[in-house]
């Protein structure tokens, strides 16, 4: 693999050059020649392991064009996966749901996943049970130490209000904005250029050296419950749910009791906008919660593979999660609901 990569040499090049002495010889045809010229690939290579082509442009294989044409198809967007949810507390399924949205979204060819963030919600959500926003962040925080692409972002529960997931997703996609709206002397520092000034001294715009990068886009990850409760009178508001899925596109996981499928069909809304909605199926089945989670440390039983070891110390270095922090917020109607039912009282 190394030497391929050294060699800059494409795996379907290799594949089109395939030859009887094999795929190792056809790289080296062209990392010892280094040619792909006029004379044929690989004619230069001395001992002879090369001459498999004698002229590709003869037979129609002009070569930089291709290759040219086949990066540009191979260009796949960007995606940052959001997560959000109470994480209360986070379980190793939270972080299973990142690696199978990442593996189904490179599978499909048109993406690469560059980041995942988690993002607690707020004390404010006033969920039955929802242990302090600190806490939970905590946890995940320790949770996610042995990930390279998965952090955790504290801005959605350090605000006073409980926010609504759409303005989450649209916070960070302008965050993203932001980073790749670098100032051009950052680009041109960054690039190693001099800045270029017209006679008046004034600077000019380098357009080989603009910020022109292309800005990922955040998806919404959730499981097949989350999705389902879009349709939940006045939980979710309809413009919120249309701007998720039209304007982000979600990336949701199948979950055991949630027939994701048969809910889109019913819902005029997801229906129409359905090619945006990625569905995951969980093949290894896996049926954690929080919830249970809880009830299990409620009754002092192990939730050791359940939860990540790093989270769970915290727990127990805490002793979070026991019958008194199960009757937090009890009785209080979910914030959504009281901010839904206000604002539209019928
Ligand atoms: N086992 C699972 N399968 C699929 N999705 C899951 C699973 N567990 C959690 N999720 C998803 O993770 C996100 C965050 O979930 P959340 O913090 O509410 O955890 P939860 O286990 O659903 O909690 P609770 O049991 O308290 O409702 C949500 O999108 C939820 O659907
Ligand atoms: O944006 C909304 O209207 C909305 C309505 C209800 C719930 N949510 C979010 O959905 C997540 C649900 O988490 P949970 O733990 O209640 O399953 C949580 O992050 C909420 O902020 C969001």
């Amino acid at each position: 693999t190394c030497k391929l990569h050294v060699c800059n040499v494409r795996p379907w090049l290799l594949v089109r050059q395939r030859h009887p002495l094999g795929l190792r010889d056809s790289a080296r045809s062209y990392s010892e020649a280094n040619t792909w010229s006029k004379n044929g690939i690989g004619t230069h290579n001395a001992n002879g392991a090369g001459d498999f082509i004698s002229n590709p442009e003869a037979i129609g294989l002009n070569l930089w064009p291709p290759v040219r044409a086949m990066e540009k198809r191979t260009e796949r967007t960007e995606v940052v996966l959001l997560a959000t949810g109470s994480f209360n507390p986070v379980t190793v399924m939270h972080l299973r749901l990142f690696e199978l949205a990442r593996d189904h979204l490179h599978e499909t060819g048109k993406y690469k996943v560059v980041k995942g963030i988690i993002s607690p919600v707020g004390d404010a959500y006033k969920k039955k049970g929802l242990l302090e926003a600190s806490h939970r962040l905590a946890m995940a925080e320790l949770a996610t130490k042995n990930t390279d692409w998965v952090e955790v972002d504290a801005w959605e529960c350090s605000q006073t209000e409980w926010v609504e997931t759409v303005r989450v997703m649209r916070h960070h996609q302008q965050k993203l904005e932001a980073e790749c709206q670098e100032s051009p002397e950052k680009v041109a520092h960054r690039k190693g250029h001099k800045r270029k000034r017209d006679r008046s001294c004034q600077d000019v715009p380098d357009l080989n050296c603009s910020n022109r990068k292309v800005v990922p886009q955040i998806r919404l990850l959730c499981g097949a419950d989350v999705l389902e409760s879009m349709s939940v009178p006045n939980l979710w508001k309809d413009e919120d749910v249309l701007e998720i899925i039209s304007r982000f596109g979600v990336v949701c996981i199948s979950r055991l009791g949630n027939d994701i499928r048969k809910f889109i069909y019913e819902s005029d809304i997801l229906w129409k906008h359905k090619n945006n909605i990625h569905l995951v199926e969980e093949w290894i089945s896996n049926d954690i919660s929080s919830t249970k989670i809880r009830r299990a440390l409620r009754r002092g039983q192990s939730v050791r593979y359940l939860v990540p070891d790093a989270a769970l110390e915290y727990i127990e270095k805490h002793e979070l999660y026991n019958e008194q922090s199960e009757e937090k917020n009890a009785g209080l109607s979910l914030e959504p609901f009281k901010r839904n039912c206000f604002s539209n009282p019928s």
